[in-house]
């Protein structure tokens, strides 16, 4: 059985239709993703599964519980971190911490979470002068005071700058490391890709996809392109000869070879064996991005 089990989840606000059938099973010690643009039901589904918001069909189990009904009991054992975290303005980080411990019976030892975090510089720093990574890093460290065996985290890295979202992925592959399972909801391809093991691609409530981030762009395109310039003229039929080669085209002195995974190996090895160097050599490959137009037919609002 998995760690979360979401089957036939459906979810209605009035009568706009939030979650439709939306089921998937998380194992346990992955980093599954939720991902999909927004307003596709995300944010619904991972509040139902934390027991924030009652379904109207379907059946969610969470470390074997019904949040619906032992709500209780998850909350000691699930990680929750919202979308938006706002703690009173001059709370500081070690009291923050400190306060979300006393409510465990078995809490995480705060300096050491604020080291893996961190943030043990900022310990007695109050709410309002963090910066916007070193805030989303503390609501990290919220959800995880319990020591719990599932986190779910929700938008983690929307309105992060680049390198603050980089720190904080690590952050989240350090603590997969310790064995939790993570939930990720997202909108963010590279973070979807990066971070997650497998990943439930969801539009307008619905999910169209569960797969591997490879498993998801390999269904929509093996396809491979080779750009580079050879140091001498060579003819368009060394490279056709390749069974692994679908085409070629051509853009001045610069050559396009476009095949399937293999074509990179393939096209070097016959540049080699023809003393022809490549230069500027390039390898463009479908990624996630390309998955989800296929997929779902529109590109991801990627604004934060
Ligand atoms: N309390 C509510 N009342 C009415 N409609 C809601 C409510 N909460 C969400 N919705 C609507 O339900 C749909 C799904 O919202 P949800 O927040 O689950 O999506 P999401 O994928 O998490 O998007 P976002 O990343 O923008 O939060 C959206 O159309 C949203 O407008």
């Amino acid at each position: 059985m998995g760690i979360i089990e979401v089957h036939h989840l459906s979810k209605r606000y009035g009568e706009k239709v939030a979650v439709e059938d939306v089921s998937f099973t998380v194992e346990r010690g992955e980093i599954f993703g939720i991902l999909g643009p927004n307003g596709a039901g995300k944010t619904t589904t991972a509040e139902c599964l934390e027991g924030l918001r009652r379904p109207d069909g379907g059946t969610i189990r969470v470390l074997g519980l019904d949040p619906r009904h032992e709500t209780a009991q998850l909350r000691r054992r699930l990680g929750v971190q919202l979308q938006e975290t706002q703690l009173p303005d001059r709370l500081r980080v070690g009291e923050a911490l400190d306060l979300y411990a006393s409510f465990y019976d078995d809490p995480a030892e705060p300096d050491a979470l604020l080291e893996e975090l961190g943030l043990t510089g900022v310990r007695g720093t109050q709410y309002r002068k963090l910066s916007g990574g070193q805030k989303q890093r503390v609501s990290i460290a919220l959800a995880l005071i319990g020591g719990p065996e599932v986190a779910v985290l929700d938008e983690l890295t929307t309105g992060l700058d680049p390198q603050a979202r980089r720190d904080t992925w690590e952050v989240i592959e350090g603590i997969r490391a310790r064995g939790v399972t993570i939930l990720l909801v997202t909108h963010f391809m590279e973070e979807a890709e990066r971070l997650c093991d497998r990943i439930a691609v969801i539009d307008a409530g619905r999910v169209v996809a569960t797969d591997t981030p490879a498993g998801l762009v390999a269904r929509v395109s093996d396809e491979q392109r080779v750009r580079f310039r050879p140091s001498r003229p060579v003819a368009d039929e060394v490279f056709t000869a390749l069974p692994e080669v679908r085409q070629v085209d051509r853009h001045g002195e610069r050559i396009v070879v476009t095949g399937d995974g293999g074509v990179l190996q393939a096209v070097t090895s016959v540049l080699a064996r023809n003393g022809i160097v490549a230069g500027e050599l390039r390898v463009e490959q479908a990624g996630l991005d390309d998955a989800f137009v296929a997929l779902t037919g529109r590109k991801i609002d990627q604004g934060a």
